[in-house]
């Protein structure tokens, strides 16, 4: 039989996503792992190196030349379009969807005399919300580099994908979660998606692949993708189910940031796509 080759990023936490889908596929599959642009630009913060896809350029190279059959990512770091014949091919079952804050070891409270790290705009949007007196400042690296940065005393407290932590086994570390009515999670967070060549054989993930989770993030992502334009406003989305009827929640963020709206949108699940369009374009026009 043939083996399989599933393409990673190679940070701890990429592998552990990648076994996820080996686990899975019922044949033989073997991990190729590989550094990307994100992984090695540690210096500046996403919107300073700018572009789109720093996390799997590399990886999409390798799938469409033929050197790997299908690749693995956290859905949340994926671009909102797929390369021409490089569709995602499943979607996994969603694990907790919510941020959570970590502290600095050995601090038993939220310590607001030191910097709250946090990666993204979205975050610190939202958290300047929850603390308006927290100085909150800007981390890089996989989620291990910052727990180290944390624990060195850099920042008071982080702000993880309480995802990320679990899977890494270190929930422990976790102080409280944020609702998703605290801080509304990215689109796709928490769930880890499989991207494939146009036309392969998708029978092996069909043990793998969630149909609820593909179509929350069909709905999450095609709102991000339709405020988008080009520009690189912080936006959130988290869709969840409820039978067949989909609930849509989005923050929409201006490009100066100074306006944040909130919103939701519901219909059926069948219609995931035009909700994320529909509640875009409602937060987007609205005054
Ligand atoms: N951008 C890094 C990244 N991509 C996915 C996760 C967590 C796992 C997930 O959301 O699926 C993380 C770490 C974090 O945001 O704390």
């Amino acid at each position: 039989m043939k083996t399989i080759k599933l393409g990673s990023r190679d940070s701890k936490l990429a592998v552990i996503q990648a076994e996820m889908v080996r686990a899975a596929v019922p044949v033989p599959c073997e991990l190729v792992t590989m550094k990307t642009t994100g992984d090695m630009i540690l210096d500046r913060t996403l919107d300073q190196i700018g572009g789109k896809g720093l996390f799997v350029k590399e990886l999409d190279r390798a799938l469409a030349a033929g050197e790997v059959d299908f690749t693995v990512h956290s859905l949340k770091d994926m671009p909102m379009e797929q390369p021409d014949g490089l569709p995602i091919v499943a979607y996994s079952k969603r694990a907790d969807v919510r941020d959570a804050l970590v502290l600095q070891a050995g601090l038993q409270e939220l310590d607001l005399s030191k910097p709250i790290g946090c990666a993204s705009a979205r975050r610190r949007i939202q958290l300047k919300r929850l603390f308006p007196e927290a100085d909150i400042q800007p981390v890089r690296g996989n989620v291990q580099t910052r727990l180290r940065k944390l624990d060195e005393g850099q920042y008071g407290a982080l702000v993880l994908a309480a995802a990320g932590l679990h899977r890494l086994g270190l929930e422990g570390r976790i102080h409280r979660y944020f609702s998703p009515d605290e801080i509304l999670p990215a689109a796709g967070q928490a769930i880890v998606a499989v991207q494939g060549r146009e036309g392969s054989d998708l029978s092996c993930l069909s043990a793998f692949a969630d149909a609820e989770a593909r179509d929350c993030a069909l709905a999450e992502r095609s709102f991000t993708r339709t405020l988008d334009g080009g520009c690189s406003s912080p936006v959130a989305a988290y869709a969840k189910l409820e039978n067949d009827h989909l609930i849509l929640h989005g923050m929409y963020v201006s490009e100066d940031e100074s306006i944040v709206r909130f919103g939701q949108c519901e219909g059926d699940r069948s219609q995931a796509v035009a909700l994320g369009i529909q509640l875009a374009q409602q937060l987007k026009q609205a005054r």
